[in-house]
């Protein structure tokens, strides 16, 4: 089981995640997800959360006191691995997303406007493992839908949550035989539609010449969409592969 506590001024934005594969595993006892409402430890009338940057600039800052009330009351002292989304942060990519689903207990603090105080992440990371965390490059209003990512990258790789664990083995740019690959193309009935024939070798039976044209496919694809990946490919891997292009 792993706990999954998301704070936020937007939990609502969590919404989504009663629905299809997270609904589920919630459902199954696979995660517990527990959304908090960060304003319920801002004390003033206005439950204020932000402030106007030190230093001077544009936007708001996230107020370190209410994150730290907020931080205090959620985690009771105990240690979950806490993630803070923003745009710059580590990259987020698969090989992550298999390091958190091993992880028991989860931490997603959400950040609006400039970002959260800097002093929050200090102060947390003295007790427990903090990661800044970057879906992209480029900047979202706020830390939540980064989560929304994140925890449909995360949760899809959890026992159970997946019909099918093989094709989390199979994903594209997965450790293993998939590293630095994105999957080729795929097909389903009908064998032609509109004229389109789907490749013969896939109707062929023949599960070795099936493996091989769909690492093909893998390569170039990787090749024509992801040439900073392909050029991390063993180059023995693209040799093979290239006398076919
Ligand atoms: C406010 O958060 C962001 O703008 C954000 C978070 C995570 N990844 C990004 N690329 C942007």
């Amino acid at each position: 089981m792993m706990r999954l506590d998301i704070i936020s001024i937007f939990p609502e934005y969590f919404a989504p995640l009663d629905v299809s594969l997270i609904g589920k595993a919630r459902e199954r006892g696979t995660l517990d997800v527990r959304l908090h409402q960060l304003r319920d430890w801002a004390h003033d009338v206005h439950k204020t959360v932000d402030d106007t940057p030190y230093g001077g600039g544009p936007g708001m800052v996230m107020k370190p006191e209410v994150w730290g009330e907020a931080i205090d009351a959620v985690t009771e002292g105990g240690t979950p691995r806490m993630i803070v989304p923003t745009p710059s942060g580590r990259p987020f990519d698969q090989e992550l997303a298999q390091e958190l689903a091993g992880e028991p207990w989860l931490l997603f603090a959400c950040g609006r406007y400039e970002g959260i105080d800097s002093r929050v992440m200090q102060e947390y990371a003295t007790r427990m493992r903090v990661d800044e965390v970057s879906i992209g490059d480029y900047v979202l209003a706020g830390g939540e839908v980064a989560v929304l990512v994140m925890v449909e990258a995360i949760g899809r790789l959890l026992p159970g949550v997946l019909g099918n664990a093989q094709s989390a083995v199979d994903d594209s740019f997965a450790p293993g035989s998939m590293r630095n690959l994105v999957e080729g193309p795929v097909y389903t009935k009908p064998p032609v539609w509109r004229g389109h024939e789907v490749p013969a070798v896939l109707l062929s039976g023949h599960h070795g010449n099936v493996a091989r044209w769909r690492r093909d496919e893998a390569i170039r694809r990787t090749v024509r969409n992801r040439p900073e990946l392909a050029a991390a490919l063993d180059p023995a891997t693209l040799d093979k592969h290239d006398r076919k292009l």
